[in-house]
């Protein structure tokens, strides 16, 4: 069995229909959803906020590599379009897998182009960070240490500043 935890981001079109999409879409796996978040961009100042959302994901059989599957699947429904010249452009969905824990806990460690764990710039995120620390208090990002403590640097405070809550569009109800 493996535990992922997946960060979800939309900021074109119905972003809170993208975000959902995806919960429908991976249905039985998610096991918990964090709150919703407007975020602003990072990476590419130029766009829209977005709304972002961590889920924790189990299934007994899958791989690392059937995440990230899973998890393009889900952003190809959402009709998303890559523009090679905007590396963090704008998108209807984006799905990282940005962490992958095997049943015994053990954390998935890889530095395959294809398939980076974990996710090498999540402890840049704020938007990854604050609402996996929603779901998981004491988590720990491989190789940086508690998530708690990567919201309090240089890189990720200011975000965190500008970040805030929606309940008004929250997933839990999944309607
Ligand atoms: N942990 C990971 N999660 C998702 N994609 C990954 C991961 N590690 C490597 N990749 C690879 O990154 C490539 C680019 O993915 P994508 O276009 O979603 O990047 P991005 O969302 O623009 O940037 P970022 O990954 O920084 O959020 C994908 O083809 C995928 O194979
Ligand atoms: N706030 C925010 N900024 C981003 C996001 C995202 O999900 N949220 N995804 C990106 C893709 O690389 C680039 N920048």
């Amino acid at each position: 069995m493996t535990e992922a935890v997946l960060s979800l981001g939309s900021n074109l079109g119905d972003r809170r229909a993208h975000l959902l999409a995806a919960v429908n879409q991976l249905d039985s796996h998610v096991t918990a959803i964090s709150g919703v978040y407007e975020t602003p961009p990072w990476g590419d100042t130029a766009q829209p906020a977005y709304l972002n959302v961590v889920l924790i994901v189990n299934d007994r059989s899958a791989t690392a590599r059937d995440w990230l599957e899973r998890a393009q699947a889900c952003e190809r429904a959402e009709g998303r379009i890559r523009d090679p010249e905007r590396r963090f452009g704008p998108r209807t969905l984006d799905v990282d897998v940005i962490a992958v824990r095997q049943d015994d806990g053990t954390p998935v460690i890889s530095d395959d182009a294809e398939l980076t764990l974990p996710h090498p710039r999540a402890h840049l995120r704020a938007f990854v960070l604050r609402p996996w620390l929603d779901l998981r208090p004491d988590a720990v990002l491989p190789g940086h240490g508690p998530i708690a403590a990567l919201l309090d640097t240089p890189e990720t405070t200011a975000d965190l500043a500008a970040m805030s809550p929606r309940p008004d569009l929250s997933l839990e109800s999944m309607e």
